[in-house]
């Protein structure tokens, strides 16, 4: 059975969801990360990602060795610990257009959604949506089933807990897991769980217990109103985010009489803004709520010399806000000058990006083909190009 899992925008929380007493607002994006088991009685585990050249990761079950995708090795390695033994075969990895830079890519015949690159998955430019917490949980999710336990009554838990771990194993440290939690769960209200849960070394011993339980994470569900649409647009600027977070943290810890006032704001500007969107506020509310949000980032930005909100971006969004139907945006995530995140109103959303993408102030900006699907992890129904055969557990 294939699955699928969404990337992720996080549209309020950036850096205060790093401590698990602020919560964060995660939206689900409609660009997911596919994968589809074929198991086989080879003692060899392989991944395929036929959208990319030089894309086949191999594991040889007697003798598992890293691969050049830190992501794929980590959750062989978890899995295994978990499972004690994986099962061989196929595992093919689909990601939809919106994960990627579309530069130098076609459309795969019949399967329009998915692209072609001419490139290894490591030199086309991402866009910033998370490809690497979604493919950590599909791919978990494929493995979990290829061991027979996809209708195991805690297989979205058992998912999540190894792809968290796994996750933070490939990145070599312990980041809030918010893209991950998206991935498993869809768009979601979120605080994160005590970093200490993830062991600090992989064997059987450490992992089984801490993926068998419940972590202490916080998540609800939600949903952005009807009324209101997502409209993202890539900067292709690039963004540095273990180093823009570590220099935000050393100075929150350097200079906590300038941090804390400015964490206090921006959190009550966060809270607002989901309680405003709960709550179906008129757009002119959303919009307020972001420009408090956005103050309390500009002066981080100034603050910390961080990139959070920088000038480039300040305008864009100021020039998008002057755009009939654009209730306001933000720059997601730990910022920089990667994307810029918008929200508008519904019933103006074709006419809205039609004057984005004629307006010569967002020349810079190729505007991402998606919307908000607060839906996470799911299996599929869809058939996949070049894989001939399902297994079924
Ligand atoms: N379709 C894919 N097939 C195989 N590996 C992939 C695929 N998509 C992503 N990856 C892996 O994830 C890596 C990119 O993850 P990275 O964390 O750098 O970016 P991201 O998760 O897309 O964005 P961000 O962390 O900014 O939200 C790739 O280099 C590759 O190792
Ligand atoms: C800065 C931070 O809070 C968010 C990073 O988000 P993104 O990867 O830039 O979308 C870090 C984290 O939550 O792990």
């Amino acid at each position: 059975m294939p699955y699928s899992a969404p990337g992720k925008a996080l549209i309020a929380g950036g850096y205060l969801v790093l401590f698990p007493e602020y919560r964060a607002y995660c939206v689900a994006l409609s660009s997911r990360m596919h994968s589809v088991a074929v198991k086989s009685d080879e003692r060899v585990l392989t991944f395929h990602s036929p959208q990319f050249s030089t894309s086949t990761w191999s594991y040889d079950l007697d003798d598992v060795q890293p691969q050049k995708n830190p992501f794929l090795n980590a959750v062989v390695q978890v899995c295994g610990a978990y499972f004690g033994e994986l099962c061989g075969g196929s595992i093919y990895i689909f990601s939809d257009a919106g994960f990627h830079s579309q530069h130098e890519s076609t459309p795969m015949p019949d399967y329009p959604r998915f692209r072609t690159h001419r490139k290894s998955i490591g030199s086309v430019p991402k866009t910033g949506l998370g490809s690497s917490a979604a493919l950590c949980v599909v791919a978990t999710a494929s493995i979990v089933e290829m061991m027979g336990r996809a209708n195991d009554p805690h297989f979205t838990r058992i998912v999540h807990n190894i792809a968290q771990i796994a996750h933070c194993v490939a990145q070599g440290k312990v980041g809030s897991g918010f893209d991950v939690a998206v991935a498993v769960y869809g768009s979601v209200q979120y605080s994160r769980f005590t970093p200490t849960m993830i062991p600090k070394t992989i064997t059987p011993e450490s992992v089984r217990p801490v993926v068998d339980m419940k972590w202490d994470e916080w998540l609800e569900r939600c949903a952005l109103p009807p009324s209101v649409s997502v409209l993202m647009g890539d900067v292709r600027g690039g963004s540095e985010t273990p180093a823009m977070v570590q220099k935000v943290l050393a100075w929150r810890d350097a200079k906590p009489e300038e941090a804390e006032p400015i964490w206090a704001s921006l959190d009550g500007a966060n809270n607002a803004l989901v309680a405003a969107l709960i709550r179906e506020s008129e757009p002119h509310a959303i919009r307020i709520c972001f420009d408090h949000i956005r103050a309390q980032l500009q002066a981080m930005t100034k603050l910390t010399g961080v990139p959070i909100e920088p000038e480039s971006q300040t305008k864009l969004l100021d020039a998008a806000k002057s755009i009939d139907g654009v209730i306001n945006g933000v720059v997601p995530g730990a910022g920089g000058s990667d994307a810029i995140f918008l929200l508008v109103e519904s019933d103006k959303f074709d006419t809205a990006k039609q004057a984005l993408s004629i307006d010569p102030r967002f020349a810079k900006v190729k505007w991402l083909s998606l919307h908000q699907e607060a839906v996470g992890l799911r299996r599929e129904e869809a058939s996949y190009p070049g894989v001939r055969a399902h297994s079924h557990s």
